[in-house]
Protein backbone atom coordinates (compact mmCIF):
# COMPACT_ATOMS: atom_id res chain seq x y z
CA UNK A 1 0.00 0.00 0.00
CA UNK A 2 1.18 3.61 -0.77
CA UNK A 3 0.54 5.24 2.22
CA UNK A 4 0.99 8.76 0.80
CA UNK A 5 -1.51 9.36 -1.34
CA UNK A 6 0.42 10.72 -4.67
CA UNK A 7 -1.22 14.01 -5.04
CA UNK A 8 -0.55 15.05 -1.26
CA UNK A 9 2.78 15.53 0.52
CA UNK A 10 2.97 16.19 4.34
CA UNK A 11 4.76 20.01 3.21
CA UNK A 12 1.43 20.95 1.24
CA UNK A 13 -0.73 21.43 4.64
CA UNK A 14 -3.90 20.96 4.87
CA UNK A 15 -5.91 19.60 1.74
CA UNK A 16 -9.13 21.41 1.29
CA UNK A 17 -10.58 18.14 1.08
CA UNK A 18 -9.86 14.50 1.73
CA UNK A 19 -10.59 11.58 -0.23
CA UNK A 20 -10.80 8.02 1.65
CA UNK A 21 -7.74 6.13 2.58
CA UNK A 22 -6.72 3.13 0.44
CA UNK A 23 -7.21 -0.44 1.47
CA UNK A 24 -5.22 -1.26 4.52
CA UNK A 25 -2.15 -3.54 3.10
CA UNK A 26 -1.22 -5.70 5.92
CA UNK A 27 1.93 -6.76 4.59
CA UNK A 28 4.03 -3.94 3.93
CA UNK A 29 5.19 -2.53 6.89
CA UNK A 30 2.36 -0.83 7.97
CA UNK A 31 1.48 0.47 11.27
CA UNK A 32 -2.45 1.41 12.62
CA UNK A 33 -2.77 3.52 15.36
CA UNK A 34 -6.65 4.25 16.49
CA UNK A 35 -8.36 6.35 18.61
CA UNK A 36 -11.47 5.48 20.69
CA UNK A 37 -14.38 7.38 21.35
CA UNK A 38 -15.85 8.67 17.95
CA UNK A 39 -13.56 6.54 16.05
CA UNK A 40 -14.28 2.72 17.06
CA UNK A 41 -17.63 3.73 19.14
CA UNK A 42 -20.14 6.14 19.12
CA UNK A 43 -20.11 9.04 21.09
CA UNK A 44 -22.95 8.96 24.28
CA UNK A 45 -24.09 11.10 26.47
CA UNK A 46 -22.53 10.57 29.36
CA UNK A 47 -19.17 8.59 28.96
CA UNK A 48 -19.86 5.14 30.37
CA UNK A 49 -23.01 5.16 28.14
CA UNK A 50 -20.98 4.11 24.79
CA UNK A 51 -21.59 0.48 23.28
CA UNK A 52 -18.91 -1.31 21.80
CA UNK A 53 -20.07 -3.44 18.83
CA UNK A 54 -19.51 -7.19 19.89
CA UNK A 55 -17.25 -7.73 17.00
CA UNK A 56 -14.89 -4.86 17.86
CA UNK A 57 -12.61 -6.71 20.19
CA UNK A 58 -11.85 -9.65 17.99
CA UNK A 59 -11.60 -7.21 15.39
CA UNK A 60 -8.64 -5.32 16.58
CA UNK A 61 -7.07 -8.73 17.65
CA UNK A 62 -7.37 -9.77 14.20
CA UNK A 63 -5.95 -6.96 12.89
CA UNK A 64 -3.08 -6.55 15.24
CA UNK A 65 -2.36 -10.25 14.04
CA UNK A 66 -2.17 -9.23 10.64
CA UNK A 67 0.13 -6.34 11.23
CA UNK A 68 2.55 -8.52 13.42
CA UNK A 69 1.53 -6.63 16.75
CA UNK A 70 1.85 -3.09 14.80
CA UNK A 71 -1.58 -2.02 16.15
CA UNK A 72 -2.06 0.20 19.13
CA UNK A 73 -5.19 1.79 20.17
CA UNK A 74 -4.26 5.77 21.24
CA UNK A 75 -7.07 7.07 23.52
CA UNK A 76 -7.50 10.25 26.25
CA UNK A 77 -9.38 7.43 28.19
CA UNK A 78 -7.72 5.24 30.84
CA UNK A 79 -6.39 1.83 30.23
CA UNK A 80 -8.27 0.72 33.20
CA UNK A 81 -11.70 2.11 31.61
CA UNK A 82 -10.57 0.62 27.97
CA UNK A 83 -10.20 -2.56 29.20
CA UNK A 84 -13.60 -2.40 30.78
CA UNK A 85 -15.03 -2.03 27.46
CA UNK A 86 -12.95 -3.89 24.95
CA UNK A 87 -12.02 -6.75 27.67
CA UNK A 88 -7.74 -7.39 27.93
CA UNK A 89 -6.87 -7.12 24.73
CA UNK A 90 -3.04 -8.29 23.13
CA UNK A 91 -2.95 -5.48 21.85
CA UNK A 92 -0.71 -2.18 22.40
CA UNK A 93 -2.55 0.91 24.31
CA UNK A 94 -1.93 3.96 25.17
CA UNK A 95 -4.79 5.90 27.72
CA UNK A 96 -4.91 9.49 29.43
CA UNK A 97 -3.56 10.90 26.53
CA UNK A 98 -0.18 9.50 26.44
CA UNK A 99 0.30 9.58 29.82
CA UNK A 100 0.21 5.87 30.12
CA UNK A 101 1.27 3.25 28.07
CA UNK A 102 0.80 -0.48 27.93
CA UNK A 103 2.88 -2.49 25.02
CA UNK A 104 1.01 -5.74 23.69
CA UNK A 105 1.00 -8.65 25.20
CA UNK A 106 2.32 -7.26 28.80
CA UNK A 107 -0.02 -5.96 31.40
CA UNK A 108 2.39 -3.35 33.03
CA UNK A 109 1.10 -0.15 32.14
CA UNK A 110 4.73 2.31 32.18
CA UNK A 111 3.74 5.73 33.14
CA UNK A 112 4.62 8.55 30.68
CA UNK A 113 3.85 11.39 32.36
CA UNK A 114 3.80 12.97 35.86
CA UNK A 115 0.37 12.65 37.61
CA UNK A 116 -1.65 15.75 38.18
CA UNK A 117 -1.65 17.71 41.56
CA UNK A 118 -4.64 16.38 43.55
CA UNK A 119 -5.41 20.13 44.43
CA UNK A 120 -6.20 20.54 40.66
CA UNK A 121 -8.48 17.29 40.45
CA UNK A 122 -10.11 18.17 43.59
CA UNK A 123 -10.34 21.79 42.66
CA UNK A 124 -12.42 20.17 39.17
CA UNK A 125 -13.99 18.20 40.81
CA UNK A 126 -15.83 20.92 43.24
CA UNK A 127 -16.16 23.26 40.15
CA UNK A 128 -18.43 19.64 38.25
CA UNK A 129 -20.00 19.49 41.77
CA UNK A 130 -21.43 23.09 42.14
CA UNK A 131 -22.13 23.52 38.74
CA UNK A 132 -25.42 21.60 37.76
CA UNK A 133 -23.71 18.32 37.99
CA UNK A 134 -21.38 18.09 35.32
CA UNK A 135 -19.44 15.27 34.42
CA UNK A 136 -16.36 14.43 36.58
CA UNK A 137 -13.94 12.22 35.19
CA UNK A 138 -10.40 11.73 37.05
CA UNK A 139 -8.08 9.44 35.51
CA UNK A 140 -4.17 7.98 36.66
CA UNK A 141 -2.77 11.55 34.52
CA UNK A 142 -5.14 13.57 33.55
CA UNK A 143 -8.86 14.66 34.93
CA UNK A 144 -11.49 15.83 32.79
CA UNK A 145 -14.88 18.01 33.20
CA UNK A 146 -17.73 16.85 30.29
CA UNK A 147 -20.31 19.61 29.96
CA UNK A 148 -22.13 17.80 27.55
CA UNK A 149 -25.22 17.60 29.53
CA UNK A 150 -24.89 21.56 30.88
CA UNK A 151 -23.51 23.13 27.70
CA UNK A 152 -24.31 26.65 28.81
CA UNK A 153 -21.69 25.99 31.58
CA UNK A 154 -19.00 25.69 29.13
CA UNK A 155 -17.38 29.38 28.97
CA UNK A 156 -17.00 29.43 32.70
CA UNK A 157 -15.98 25.61 32.86
CA UNK A 158 -13.31 27.26 30.03
CA UNK A 159 -11.99 29.91 32.16
CA UNK A 160 -12.14 28.30 35.30
CA UNK A 161 -9.89 25.43 33.68
CA UNK A 162 -7.80 27.83 32.18
CA UNK A 163 -6.98 29.56 35.33
CA UNK A 164 -6.17 26.70 36.78
CA UNK A 165 -3.66 25.36 34.20
CA UNK A 166 -1.67 28.93 34.35
CA UNK A 167 -1.35 28.27 38.18
CA UNK A 168 0.10 25.20 38.07
CA UNK A 169 2.15 24.84 35.15
CA UNK A 170 -0.40 22.69 33.22
CA UNK A 171 -1.33 21.26 29.43
CA UNK A 172 -5.67 22.30 28.69
CA UNK A 173 -7.15 19.89 25.89
CA UNK A 174 -10.28 20.67 25.02
CA UNK A 175 -12.36 17.86 23.47
CA UNK A 176 -15.85 17.23 22.44
CA UNK A 177 -17.75 18.83 24.98
CA UNK A 178 -15.09 17.86 27.41
CA UNK A 179 -12.26 20.14 29.24
CA UNK A 180 -9.10 18.23 30.44
CA UNK A 181 -5.69 19.00 32.71
CA UNK A 182 -2.71 17.19 32.74
CA UNK A 183 0.83 17.60 33.39
CA UNK A 184 2.89 19.32 29.30
CA UNK A 185 4.27 16.67 27.79
CA UNK A 186 2.71 13.69 26.85
CA UNK A 187 -0.28 13.80 23.98
CA UNK A 188 -1.14 11.18 21.48
CA UNK A 189 1.66 12.66 18.97
CA UNK A 190 3.88 11.75 21.98
CA UNK A 191 2.36 8.57 22.27
CA UNK A 192 2.62 7.37 18.77
CA UNK A 193 5.87 8.37 19.04
CA UNK A 194 6.92 6.34 21.92
CA UNK A 195 5.35 3.32 20.06
CA UNK A 196 7.11 4.40 16.67
CA UNK A 197 10.88 4.51 18.61
CA UNK A 198 9.78 0.40 20.09
CA UNK A 199 9.27 -2.98 18.23
CA UNK A 200 7.71 -3.90 16.40
CA UNK A 201 6.24 0.05 15.30
CA UNK A 202 10.54 1.12 14.44
CA UNK A 203 10.83 1.26 11.08
CA UNK A 204 6.85 0.92 9.86
CA UNK A 205 4.93 3.59 8.22
CA UNK A 206 2.17 4.64 10.45
CA UNK A 207 -1.37 5.80 9.81
CA UNK A 208 -3.83 6.86 12.82
CA UNK A 209 -7.65 7.53 13.16
CA UNK A 210 -8.99 10.05 15.00
CA UNK A 211 -12.10 12.19 14.97
CA UNK A 212 -10.83 14.42 17.95
CA UNK A 213 -9.01 18.19 17.79
CA UNK A 214 -6.78 16.25 20.23
CA UNK A 215 -5.85 13.54 17.10
CA UNK A 216 -3.87 16.29 15.76
CA UNK A 217 -0.67 15.99 17.84
CA UNK A 218 -0.87 12.35 16.59
CA UNK A 219 -1.76 13.17 12.84
CA UNK A 220 1.33 15.57 13.29
CA UNK A 221 3.51 12.54 14.68
CA UNK A 222 2.84 10.02 12.15
CA UNK A 223 3.86 12.43 9.62
CA UNK A 224 6.90 12.68 10.77
CA UNK A 225 6.98 8.75 10.13
CA UNK A 226 6.35 9.00 6.53
CA UNK A 227 2.89 8.30 7.39
CA UNK A 228 -0.28 9.83 7.68
CA UNK A 229 -3.66 10.70 9.80
CA UNK A 230 -7.53 9.63 9.02
CA UNK A 231 -9.55 12.26 10.37
CA UNK A 232 -12.89 10.31 11.35
CA UNK A 233 -16.82 12.82 10.80
CA UNK A 234 -16.67 16.49 9.41
CA UNK A 235 -14.03 18.20 7.44
CA UNK A 236 -12.26 20.67 9.02
CA UNK A 237 -8.85 22.47 9.19
CA UNK A 238 -6.28 19.20 10.00
CA UNK A 239 -3.10 17.54 9.58
CA UNK A 240 -4.64 14.15 8.22
CA UNK A 241 -4.42 13.30 4.67
CA UNK A 242 -7.27 11.42 4.46
CA UNK A 243 -10.94 11.24 5.95
CA UNK A 244 -13.60 8.68 6.69
CA UNK A 245 -16.96 9.95 7.48
CA UNK A 246 -18.29 8.57 10.23
CA UNK A 247 -17.87 5.10 12.98
CA UNK A 248 -19.60 2.90 10.77
CA UNK A 249 -17.03 3.96 8.01
CA UNK A 250 -14.36 3.41 9.87
CA UNK A 251 -15.48 -0.35 10.81
CA UNK A 252 -16.07 -1.13 7.36
CA UNK A 253 -12.31 -0.23 6.21
CA UNK A 254 -11.10 -1.98 9.32
CA UNK A 255 -13.24 -5.39 8.13
CA UNK A 256 -12.09 -5.15 4.71
CA UNK A 257 -8.37 -4.97 5.50
CA UNK A 258 -8.75 -8.22 8.90
O1 LIG B 1 -9.19 9.93 22.71
P1 LIG B 1 -10.54 9.31 22.76
O2 LIG B 1 -10.51 7.84 22.84
O3 LIG B 1 -11.41 9.81 21.64
O4 LIG B 1 -11.15 9.84 24.11
C1 LIG B 1 -11.52 11.22 24.23
C2 LIG B 1 -12.42 11.39 25.42
O5 LIG B 1 -13.49 10.45 25.23
C3 LIG B 1 -14.46 10.38 26.26
O6 LIG B 1 -15.27 11.54 26.21
C4 LIG B 1 -15.94 11.69 24.97
O7 LIG B 1 -16.81 10.57 24.76
C5 LIG B 1 -17.91 10.48 25.70
C6 LIG B 1 -18.67 9.22 25.36
O8 LIG B 1 -19.10 9.24 24.04
C7 LIG B 1 -18.78 11.73 25.57
O9 LIG B 1 -19.86 11.64 26.50
C8 LIG B 1 -17.93 12.97 25.84
O10 LIG B 1 -18.70 14.13 25.64
C9 LIG B 1 -16.72 12.98 24.91
O11 LIG B 1 -15.86 14.06 25.21
C10 LIG B 1 -13.82 10.16 27.61
O12 LIG B 1 -14.79 10.24 28.61
C11 LIG B 1 -12.66 11.12 27.86
O13 LIG B 1 -11.97 10.70 29.03
C12 LIG B 1 -11.69 11.05 26.70
O14 LIG B 1 -10.62 11.96 26.90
Amino acid sequence: MTILSPSISPADGPAPALSAPPQLDTGRGTALFLDFDGTLVELAEHPQDIVVAPALPHLLTALSERLDGRLAVVSGRSLAMLDDFLGPLPIGMAGSHGGEFRPAGSSQVQPLAKPLPPAVSAALSSFAQQNGGLVFEAKPFSAAVHYRNHPEIAEQLVGFATTLSAEHGLAIKHGKMVVELAMPGSDKGSAVRHFMERAPFAGSRPLFIGDDVTDEDAFAAVRQFDGGGVLVGAMRATAALWRLENVSAVHRWLENAA
